[in-house]
């Protein structure tokens, strides 16, 4: 049985743990599907390839009010999927080439793993290896809620949606969280007519209601929005996929070509047999780690989907160089840092995110107040003519520490930024909002003047 230093499962973020200073250790990396991960593959960069796609295509639509008359000819869908995906294989390919051929201490399995005893794994190609230390960096898929006969219809999921054939006339979209959001501004902005189905009373059910309330308005506005609906069975007649739903007024059905499941995404853990190295695991599925990435098992870590409570690639990433630093100096183990972890939803609008929403700080029972500026009243949004982007601050009244941030609106998640720096290094509303410059007439004055607002003591 071959033994090696480190066996690394995953290839997403825990692909970049093997730097120039690992070159003397002897790595396996276990990989099940296409090389890079989610996040390259079909997560954050092809959907943010289709969501900058789709705001270009949605341009025209909004010129009108503003005095430019432009008309959409069109979108060719199969060239805008190629342009993506002949960009994005490349680098999947690119990268397990390089792994695979060039790195002389890496040995790359292609299969799935699983443990069949204590730090031993099945690669799922023949070989069974051994090592002196494990990551698991295995991610998460997306669930399929139990809906009688979905499985007989065809339904895409985020892995498969971005490669269809062709455009479908309708699409429903079962879920209202991050996915349905992104989706159904990609897909309405190419003339596809959009039917989401939340079972909540709002869509973004997780962002300050304030926040989410807003976005639902909007949303309903453009695409039919179903709420408090029960997705009971599905089947699919001639070409047709009919969704039999249960809500406030009874049963119905929606019809559409495409129906996209989009309801959340469960941890890998299931697939790793992790019970047989004594890895122990959350009844959610999550991995059980420490603030150094630490499983239950020494010389175990873990990181990303598969273990946080975030499943977000900025937290992946850090976690990764968490592990990264840890594996190399054992003895003295670094912390992740979750203390302010921000999070965006590139829809129409965009939606960014830090911090406590309102419900939680009442939650907690924290004394706060609530610091708002429309984009409307900051010269920039007001040259743009929104109506409906806000940000809002919370913070502690006395001593003006910053609790969160919400904005919804235009380049929200960059405009959020300097509230996650202000937050993370300890920088107070008042000296934040008076201590530095902000450039006129520029978009983060809505931030800048959210800050004033707060009726700080
Ligand atoms: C549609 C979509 C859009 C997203 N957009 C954003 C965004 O804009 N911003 C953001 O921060 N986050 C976004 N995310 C989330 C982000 O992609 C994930 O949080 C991140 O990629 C997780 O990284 P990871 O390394 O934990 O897992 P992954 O990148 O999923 O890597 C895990 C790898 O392990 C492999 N694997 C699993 N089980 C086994 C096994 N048993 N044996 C061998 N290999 C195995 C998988 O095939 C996979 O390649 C998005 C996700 C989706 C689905
Ligand atoms: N921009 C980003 O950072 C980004 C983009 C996409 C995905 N992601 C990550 O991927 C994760 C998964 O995304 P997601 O949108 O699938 O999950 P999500 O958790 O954001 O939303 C799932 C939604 O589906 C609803 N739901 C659950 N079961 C349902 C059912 N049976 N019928 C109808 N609705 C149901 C939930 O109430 C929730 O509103 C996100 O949580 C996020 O962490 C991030």
């Amino acid at each position: 049985m071959r033994h090696f230093d480190l066996v690394i499962i995953g290839t997403g973020s825990g692909n970049s743990i093997a730097d120039e200073r690992f070159a003397g250790w002897n790595i396996a990396l276990v990989e099940k599907g296409v090389f890079g991960g989610t996040c390259l593959n079909v997560g954050c960069i092809p959907t943010k390839m289709f969501v900058h796609t789709a705001d270009v295509a949605g341009a025209p639509a909004s010129g009108a009010r503003l005095g430019v008359d432009a008309h959409l000819d069109g979108v060719r869908w199969t060239d805008v999927r190629d342009r993506i995906f002949g960009r994005i294989d490349p680098i999947s390919e690119g990268g397990r080439r390089w792994r695979a051929e060039e790195n002389a201490n890496v040995t790359v399995f292609a299969g799935t793993a699983r443990f069949t005893g204590p730090k031993t794994l099945d690669t799922g190609t023949g070989e069974t290896i051994t090592a002196d230390r494990f990551v698991i960096a295995a991610g998460s898929r997306p669930v399929v809620p139990e809906v009688a006969d979905i499985g007989t219809v065809g339904y895409h999921t985020s892995d498969t949606v971005m490669r269809l054939d062709t455009l479908p006339a309708r699409m429903t979209i079962l879920g209202g969280g991050f996915i349905a959001a992104e989706f159904a501004h990609v897909f309405s902005s190419f003339g596809v007519r959009v039917t989401i189905v939340g079972r909540s009373d709002l869509l973004l059910r997780h962002e300050d209601r304030e926040v989410a309330r807003r976005f639902t308005r909007i949303a309903s506005e453009k695409w039919d929005v179903r709420l408090h609906r029960k997705a009971v069975r599905a089947e699919r007649v001639d070409g047709v996929v009919r969704l039999h739903l249960e809500g406030p007024d009874g049963a119905e059905v929606v019809e559409s070509e495409e129906l996209l499941v989009a309801v959340g995404r469960t941890p890998n853990s299931d697939l790793l047999d992790l019970a047989a190295t004594g890895v122990d695991v959350r009844p959610d599925g999550r991995v059980v780690v420490d603030e150094h990435q630490r499983t239950s098992v020494e010389g175990v870590y873990a990181l990303g989907d598969i273990s946080s409570e975030h499943q977000l690639k900025h937290v992946a990433n850090h976690e990764a160089r968490v592990v990264q630093h840890n594996l190399l100096h054992p003895d003295e183990p670094i912390a992740s840092d979750h203390r302010h972890v921000p999070s965006a939803v590139f829809s129409s609008p965009q939606i960014a995110s830090v911090g406590l929403t309102e419900e939680q700080a009442v939650e907690r029972g924290l004394r706060y107040v609530v610091g708002s500026q429309a984009y409307a009243s900051i010269a920039y949004g007001w040259a743009m003519e929104d109506t409906t982007g806000f940000a809002k601050v919370l913070a502690d009244p006395t001593t003006g520490e910053i609790l969160g941030a919400h904005v919804i609106g235009p380049q929200a998640p960059t405009v959020i930024q300097p509230v996650i720096q202000a937050m993370s290094f300890g920088l107070d509303a008042r000296t934040m909002a008076r201590g530095q410059y902000w450039i006129h007439p520029a978009m983060p004055e809505v931030i800048e003047n959210a800050l004033l607002n707060l009726p700080l003591h």
